[in-house]
């Protein structure tokens, strides 16, 4: 039997607010999805699909402007919509854990990274400061940190790698059963980029917390994690298993990603990398949104596509009219729609 998800969200669309009640585009529209105890999803996609957003509206953290105009999200069968900003409070640090890509600003600069944990740790639980301390230091160790160094040691006396594995202390030590980690790594060089993931998927491993994994990075996606979401502006197009988005991934913008990222480990000297065509920005007015960018467009992709719920979920029409073949033939070539710049 499949366990409950630790993380539900349902139809989540995300609006900026328009002081002058003009009908503004929605930054996330209708994505769901469910992360299980013990398992890692990885989001990815472009610079601007919503993955950021998306992961700050359920730590309840949406920027001045940003409203959530439908959906709800489930932590452990809660709606977190229901919750008072206190009780919201509380689950963030202590059900949710999560480390940024901007490690800096997970620690106050001018305070002793010791204390900030000990501190940390006494805001959601009733513990002694020795007991507190023993926690902190126990999880700078497990983080592979010189932990009493460490613990007296003020933000910037460490590295930015240091300072993420005591993020990623910070995020863990309440024992959340969600941990999201938006883009961990790229503020790092590669090497230390790599034993940070590697160090969150071993504690993973030790708590069987689920994690959420927010990357540009298609390569270290498809290494770690069990099930990646493709986000394409806003919305979901392709979720699916990472073996089988590996192997068999059906959305073109998802197949065309997976054509542009290196092979790391092949003796053979990389092919030419895939690229793909088009800007980010360019929507239709109606339809799909990457059909402006899309080689495989055709009359159908005027209609919005559904990522109807299955385990490999997809929202595109190919892979639907590729089974008519006939059909697709005459419809491919058909031109195409207007595009608009937003
Ligand atoms: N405070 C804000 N006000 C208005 N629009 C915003 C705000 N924050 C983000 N956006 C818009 O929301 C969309 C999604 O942004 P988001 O940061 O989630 O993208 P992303 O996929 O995480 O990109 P990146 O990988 O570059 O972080 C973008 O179009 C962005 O311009």
């Amino acid at each position: 039997m499949q366990a409950e998800p630790v993380l539900h969200i349902s139809g989540l669309t995300i609006t900026a607010v328009d002081s002058g009640h003009r009908a503004s585009p929605k930054l996330v529209d209708s994505v769901s999805l469910s992360v299980c105890p013990g398992e890692m999803l990885g989001i990815v996609g472009e610079s601007g699909s919503g993955k950021s957003i998306t992961a700050s509206a359920v730590l309840g953290l949406l920027p001045n402007g940003l409203t959530i105009t439908a959906g709800d999200i489930f932590l452990n069968g809660v709606n977190l919509q229901h919750l008072s900003h206190k009780e919201r409070r509380r689950v963030r640090g202590r059900q949710i854990g999560y480390v940024f890509q901007n490690y800096q600003e997970s620690f106050t600069p001018f305070r002793k990274i010791g204390k900030q944990l000990v501190e940390t740790v006494q805001a959601h639980e009733h513990l002694t400061s020795a007991k507190a301390r023993s926690i902190a230091l126990d999880y700078l160790e497990r983080v592979n940190l010189p932990a009493e160094r460490v613990f007296t040691s003020y933000p910037c006396q460490l590295s930015g790698g240091q300072l993420q594995r005591a993020a990623l202390a910070s995020a863990l030590m309440l024992k959340p059963s969600l941990i999201i980690a938006d883009e961990p790594t790229t503020a790092l060089d590669v090497l230390t980029g790599k034993q940070v993931l590697d160090l969150l998927a071993e504690l993973q491993q030790q708590t069987n917390c689920a994690v959420l994994l927010i990357s540009h990075d298609l390569a270290h996606v498809l290494k770690r994690t069990h099930h990646i979401a493709v986000m394409y502006a806003g919305r979901l197009i392709e979720a699916a298993p990472t073996g089988h988005m590996r192997s068999a991934a059906r959305h073109p913008y998802t197949q065309m990603l997976l054509h542009s990222r290196p092979a790391l480990s092949d003796d053979e000297p990389p092919e030419r990398l895939g690229v793909v065509a088009g800007e980010p920005g360019m929507l239709p007015q109606h339809g799909c949104p990457f059909a402006p960018r899309c080689p495989h467009r055709f009359a159908l992709c005027d209609q919005t596509p559904e990522l109807k719920s299955e385990a490999h979920a997809v929202a595109c029409h190919l892979p639907l009219i590729e089974r008519r073949d006939d059909d697709a033939a005459v419809a491919r070539d058909q031109p195409y729609l207007q595009v608009v710049h937003q």
